[in-house]
């Protein structure tokens, strides 16, 4: 179970992001985190990994999250990313090896092993050589999933992995992240396609600021969640009852 309890943000401009954020995630569940422009949703991930500065308390299995922090993935959003960076596309997997290996120890040809057998399940192993730069948008994401297969991370936090990609590269990013679900990883993901949330997660936090619902996905996409929050009328098409 990952259990946030009272999460408050509050970025230095004076901004309040989050009030007072109080959830369960069930461990083993592939949950979305939907909600309005600025609802907050990046920064529940950010506040939960403590990489802002938060008030509340976020635990994992019983334990503070900073505990197992080599064992939580966290990709964000791809347009925060570099992907000029100049490196190649089994160095970038291979950065997921690198909690586990100790950061000052060189990767092996185990560490080569695991970061090829994660290319091949997202489909990208003829790629290995290639620069990260030298990728298109879909296949970039699916390189960075491959990186946290290769993590072997309990907790996997994605930020809108699916913007601006190609439908194959969804279908095959979604295809391993049910795997890792039914591997009893817990997998938390920024989404903002209402259309597909009934197909894709177990589960749904509806955020604006403050947490609106949270639980199933029929209990959180109901008429009276969504048009508190994305308004009257904006729900018609995407099924909510
Ligand atoms: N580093 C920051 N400094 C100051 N304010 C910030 C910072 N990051 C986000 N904010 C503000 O905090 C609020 C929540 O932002 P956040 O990015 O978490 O929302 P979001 O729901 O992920 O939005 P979107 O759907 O647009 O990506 C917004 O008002 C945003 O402008």
């Amino acid at each position: 179970m990952l259990e946030i309890k009272n999460l408050s943000v509050t970025y230095p401009n004076n901004v309040k992001a989050l009030e007072d954020v109080t959830v369960s995630i069930p461990s083993g569940k592939l949950v979305g985190v939907i909600g309005p422009n600025g609802a907050g949703k990046s920064t529940l991930l950010k506040g939960a990994l403590g990489m802002v500065n938060r008030s509340g308390s976020v635990a994992f299995e019983g334990e503070p999250i900073e505990k197992i922090q080599q064992r939580i993935a966290y990709v964000e959003q791809k347009g925060n990313l570099d992907m000029d960076f100049p490196i190649t596309v089994l160095q970038c997997v291979l950065l997921g090896t690198f909690p586990k290996l100790g950061w000052f120890k060189r990767p092996g040809k185990q560490e080569k092993e695991i970061s090829m057998d994660a290319l091949k399940r997202v489909g990208m192993e003829e790629f290995a050589n290639r620069q990260i730069s030298e990728l298109s948008g879909g296949q970039f994401q699916r390189v960075l999933l491959a990186r946290t297969l290769a993590q072997d991370a309990v907790l996997i936090f994605l930020d809108e992995p699916f913007v601006g990609i190609d439908i194959k590269s969804e279908g095959i990013i979604m295809d391993q992240l049910f795997k890792l679900r039914d591997q009893g990883k817990t997998i938390l993901i920024v989404h903002h396609d209402l259309t597909k949330v009934g197909k894709y997660f177990d589960g749904l936090i509806l955020l604006n600021k403050r947490l609106v619902a949270s639980g199933e996905v029929d209990e959180v996409m109901t008429h009276d969640n969504l048009a508190k929050v994305f308004g009257e009328g904006a729900f018609t098409d995407i099924g909510g009852n």
